[in-house]
């Protein structure tokens, strides 16, 4: 049978049935992925076949689908080993504010970053639009702009209003959808306006837990009613930056990517270099100076995930 796995604790994985129905299944002897060195080699989004075990409710995955993408975090400890949080996303939203607590930008353009790093299309959610006065309204409107002519589709929402949530919630139709922010953002406020249902998230947990096995689960998918899930990932933090290297930064960067073949030398980093087309276009005012101070501040190093 085929599935797609919505729970994974690490040792039991619920998988679902494109029926509806679940099954908590384990991994049969040493099932490795090639390639990746990971602590867990399966995970929530992945595509699996199973087999049920004789006469019991539970199942052994015995293949592994290929994945379109996935995240994964860096173990904390010095391993080198990541964690797979979560495979075949369609999509990540990231819920952001412009007032209490404001998102950076460079916040933002982190996030951006480490979704083109993963290959899954970004899109941003700003919330608490019914904080705005006319002048706040005018600046929300210069940001969704100046993320939208990248190709970052912008909504603007009110979780706690209700405004415009039914475009956030014909987004995730169909989808398996990433959603991250940071604390305060109000993502908790939205993913229950998103899934009134509440009764559904908490059920599931539970009985998950009955289990007695594990308790703690990596990653878990929710079923929208109307059809797609939803990833919540706790934070940002989640999502570290790996496996890019600095000479690489540019093509993470949408509207540095389609310039840079236009750089004199191929392996410009558009700092200092003549004959930039990137700082050309800075120059021009084609490329937002806030977006490359954030291609500055992650090629330096700094920190701007807070
Ligand atoms: N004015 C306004 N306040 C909102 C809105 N959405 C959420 N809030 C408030 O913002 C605060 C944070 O909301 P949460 O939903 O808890 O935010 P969160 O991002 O999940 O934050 P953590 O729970 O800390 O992860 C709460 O006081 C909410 O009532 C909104 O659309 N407008
Ligand atoms: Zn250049």
């Amino acid at each position: 049978m085929q599935g797609l796995v919505t729970k994974s604790t690490g040792s039991w994985y619920q998988v679902r049935t494109p029926g509806g129905e679940r099954y908590d299944c384990r991994i049969k002897g040493k099932f490795r992925i090639k390639d990746i060195v990971t602590t867990n080699p399966i995970a929530v989004g992945d595509v699996v076949d199973f087999e049920l075990e004789p006469e019991q409710q539970t199942g052994v995955i015995t293949n592994l689908h290929q994945r379109k993408n996935y995240i994964i975090r860096k173990s904390i400890n010095l391993s080198k080993q990541g964690q797979i949080i979560a495979a075949n996303l369609d999509q990540a939203l990231l819920v952001v504010t412009l007032a209490s607590p404001r998102t950076s930008l460079g916040f933002i353009d982190r996030f951006l970053v480490t979704a083109e790093a993963y290959d899954v299309p970004a899109k941003l959610v700003f919330n608490k639009l019914d904080l705005f006065s006319d002048e706040g309204l005018d600046i929300l409107a210069e940001y969704t702009t100046m993320y939208e002519n990248i190709g970052y589709p912008c909504y603007e929402v009110s979780a706690l209003a209700g405004t415009n949530i039914e475009q956030v919630q014909a987004l995730l139709k169909d989808k398996i959808t990433l959603i991250s922010g940071h604390s305060g953002v109000g993502k908790s406020s939205m993913i229950n306006a998103l899934l009134p249902d509440l009764t559904l998230r908490t059920s599931e947990v539970s009985e998950w837990s009955d289990k007695g096995t594990h308790t703690t689960t990596f990653a878990e998918m929710f079923e929208i009613p109307q059809g797609g899930f939803l990833i919540d990932t706790p934070g940002i933090r989640e999502l570290g930056i790996i496996d890019i290297e600095k000479e690489e930064l540019g093509h993470f960067f949408p509207e540095m990517r389609e310039r840079m073949h236009n750089c004199k030398f191929n392996n410009c980093q558009h700092i200092n270099e003549p004959g930039c087309a990137v700082l050309a276009a800075l120059e021009r005012g084609e490329i937002e100076i806030s977006r490359y101070d954030s291609y500055l501040s992650i090629y330096n190093g700094n920190d701007t995930r807070a």
